[in-house]
C-alpha cells in the first residue's frame, strides 16, 4: 500500500468528541449521569485529547446481549460467507490506512511509519483469518465394523477481548479476527489509555457487512473488565497485558471455567555470539529494544554479547541509538516518538537511576534523560532518550524487571552453557532471539531456550502467519497462526454407530 498523507492531522490539533463506545450496530453515549469521566491524552503534547466514559454492568450487559444475538446468526454462516465480510473490512483498513494510524499516533505517542506498519498488521491479519474460516474442518476416525467417529470445531460464543496500550488497533484485530473467523462474537475493551481507535475498527466490521453486535467495544479499566469477565453470557477471555492483571483475569474466569488467552510480559534474552554479522546484530539489539519506544512485550532487553565483540558491539550500538531522531510522532522522518504517559515515562526514568544506584551500577552509554523537542507545542510531551546501559549483572533490577521503555541492558558472557543459563534464569518466557553465523548453534541454543516465540538473526518481526505468545508467565495460547484456530473453537467428538448396539444389560 502506498502511503498518502490522507487525513493530515498535526499534533496539538485533534479533539474527539464522539462516543467511543460502540454496540448494537453503532457508537452508544452513555445515558448515566453518575457514569464517571476521564482525561485521555496525546502523548506528544501532554494536551487532554478527549473524556473517557467507562462502561458500567448495564452497559456491559447490553453489549453483551447484543454480541450474543449477533452470534446466533454469524456462527450459522458458511465460511465462505464469514470471509466475505472480514476480507471487505480487511479492504476497508486498507482504505482507512492513513486515518487510522495518525489517529493511533495521537493517542499513543507512537512514530507514524511504525502506526502505518500497525494497521498493515491489522489488516493482514483479518485477511489471514478470513481464509482460515473457509478451512475450518474436524478428523475423521474409523472405529470397527464400518462403524466411525468424526470431530467437529464448533465456536465458543460471545468471546471477550482485553487490550494493552502498546499495539491498541493492533491488538484489536489480532483478538478479533481469530474470534470472528471460527463464528464466534466479540465484545472488545480496549486499555483507558489509548480507547480511541478500537472503535474504528468496529465501525469498519459494521460497514463491511458484519451483524450488529459482532464486534463491540466497551470502555473502561479494571471495573469495565472485571464485569465484562464475570459475565455469565460470556464464554471466553482473551487478554493482553501484564502478568500481575493476567493472573486476575485467569482467577475471575475460572470461576466460570471459562478459558482464556493470555499475552502477558517478557523480559526476552538476545544471544549475540562473536561469529555473528555484527553490524547486523547491532540492526537486530535496535529492533529488538527501540519499537514503539521500547513499549514491546516481546522485546529482547537483556542483550548477552559475547565478551570477546563486546567492544565493538558497544561502540556501535551507542552510535546508532544516539542518531534516532527523537520527536513529533506525526512526522515522516521521526523514528522514536513519546511513551505512553507522563507516569509511565516517569517509572522508565527511575529504573534507568536506580541502574546507576546499584551496588555494582550500570555504565550509561546513552540516552535515559527526559528529552524536550525544539518545537514549543512538544514542550510537555513524555518524551526521553534512548539509553543502552553497560556493565550490567544478572541481578539488577533492570536485567530482572520489564521496564516497557526505551531501555537497553547490555551483559557479556563467555560460554554457549553460561549463557543458556542466564537466559532461562526468568520466570518470563515470551521471546528470546540469536545472532551467530553457525546453523547448528543457531539451532541447539534456540531449543533450550526457554521461550514461545523465537528468532534467528532477527528480531521482533511477527508475520500473521506465525503463532506469537509465551512460556511461562508469558502467558498462555497464541495468538496469529492455524493453531488459534484451536483456541476460539471447541471440539465436538461424535460415534457414529454403522452396526447393532451391543448392550451389557
Ligand atoms: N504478550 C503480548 O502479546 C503483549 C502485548 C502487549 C503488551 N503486553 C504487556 O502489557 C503490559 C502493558 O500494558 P498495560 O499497562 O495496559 O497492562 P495492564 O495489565 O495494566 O492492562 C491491560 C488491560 O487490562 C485491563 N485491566 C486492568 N485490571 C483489570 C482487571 N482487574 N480486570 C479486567 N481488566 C483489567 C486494563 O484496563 C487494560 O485494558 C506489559 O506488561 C506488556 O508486556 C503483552
Ligand atoms: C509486532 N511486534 C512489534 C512484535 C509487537 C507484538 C505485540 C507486543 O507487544
Amino acid at each position: 500500500l502506498v502511503s498518502t498523507k490522507l487525513f493530515n492531522i498535526s499534533s496539538g490539533t485533534l479533539h474527539i468528541k464522539d462516543s467511543l463506545n460502540f454496540w448494537s450496530g453503532g457508537r452508544v453515549s452513555l445515558k448515566d449521569v453518575e457514569t464517571k469521566s476521564e482525561p485521555v491524552y496525546e502523548p506528544a503534547t501532554g494536551r487532554v485529547l478527549c473524556q473517557l466514559q467507562a462502561c458500567g454492568a448495564a452497559d456491559v450487559d447490553a453489549a453483551v446481549r447484543s454480541a450474543s444475538a449477533a452470534f446466533t446468526v454469524w456462527s450459522k454462516l458458511a465460511g465462505m460467507e464469514r470471509a466475505r465480510v472480514m476480507l471487505e473490512a480487511a479492504r476497508l483498513i486498507g482504505k482507512r490506512r492513513e486515518e487510522i494510524a495518525e489517529i493511533e499516533v495521537v493517542n499513543n505517542g507512537k512514530s507514524i511509519t511504525e502506526a502505518r506498519l500497525d494497521v498493515d498488521s491489522a489488516r493482514l491479519c483479518i485477511e489471514y483469518f478470513a481464509g482460515q474460516a473457509t478451512t475450518l474442518s474436524g478428523q475423521h476416525v474409523q472405529l470397527p465394523g464400518g462403524s466411525f467417529a468424526y470431530t467437529r470445531r464448533e465456536p465458543l460464543g460471545v468471546c471477550v477481548g482485553i487490550g494493552a496500550w502498546n499495539y491498541p488497533f493492533q491488538i484489536a484485530a489480532w483478538k478479533s479476527a481469530p474470534a470472528i473467523a471460527c463464528g464466534n462474537s466479540m465484545v472488545f475493551k480496549p486499555s483507558p489509555v489509548t480507547p480511541v481507535t478500537a472503535v474504528l475498527l468496529a465501525e469498519i466490521y459494521s460497514q463491511a457487512g458484519a451483524p450488529e453486535g459482532l464486534f463491540s467495544v466497551v470502555q473502561g479499566g479494571q471495573e469495565t473488565g472485571s464485569l465484562l469477565c464475570h459475565h455469565p453470557s460470556v464464554a471466553k477471555v482473551s487478554f493482553t497485558g501484564s502478568v500481575p492483571t493476567g493472573k486476575k483475569i485467569m482467577e475471575m474466569a475460572s470461576r466460570g471455567v471459562k478459558p482464556v488467552t493470555l499475552e502477558l510480559g517478557g523480559k526476552s534474552p538476545l544471544i549475540i555470539f562473536e561469529d555473528t554479522d555484527l553490524e547486523n546484530a547491532v540492526r537486530g539489539a535496535l529492533m529488538a529494544n527501540f519499537l514503539s519506544q521500547g513499549q514491546v512485550c516481546s522485546n529482547g532487553t537483556r542483550v548477552f554479547v559475547q565478551s570477546s565483540i563486546l567492544p565493538p558491539f558497544l561502540k556501535e550500538v551507542a552510535r546508532r541509538t544516539k542518531a534516532i531522531q527523537i520527536g513529533d510522532p506525526l512526522l515522516d522522518e521521526t523514528r522514536m516518538g513519546a511513551l505512553v504517559s507522563k507516569p509511565h515515562l516517569e517509572k522508565v526514568l527511575g529504573y534507568v537511576k536506580q541502574a546507576k544506584k546499584e551496588v555494582q551500577g550500570a555504565r550509561v552509554l546513552c540516552g535515559g534523560e527526559p528529552f524536550i523537542p525544539a518545537d514549543p507545542k512538544l514542550k510537555d510531551g513524555y518524551y526521553m532518550t534512548p539509553c543502552v546501559l553497560d556493565g550490567c549483572t544478572d541481578d539488577m533490577t533492570c536485567v530482572r524487571e520489564e521496564i516497557f521503555g526505551p531501555v537497553m541492558s547490555v551483559l557479556s558472557f563467555d560460554t554457549e552453557d553460561e549463557v543458556l543459563r542466564r537466559a532461562n534464569d526468568s520466570a518470563l518466557g515470551l521471546a528470546a532471539g540469536v545472532f551467530t553465523k553457525d546453523v547448528k548453534r543457531a539451532h541447539r541454543v534456540i531449543e533450550n531456550l526457554q521461550a514461545g516465540s523465537c528468532f534467528i538473526n532477527n528480531y521482533n518481526i511477527t508475520p500473521v502467519e506465525v503463532p506469537f505468545g509465551g512460556y511461562k508467565a508469558s502467558g498462555i495460547g497464541r495468538e496469529n497462526g492455524q493453531v488459534t484456530i484451536e483456541f476460539y473453537t471447541q471440539l465436538k467428538t461424535v460415534v457414529v454407530e454403522m452396526g447393532d448396539v451391543d448392550s451389557l444389560f
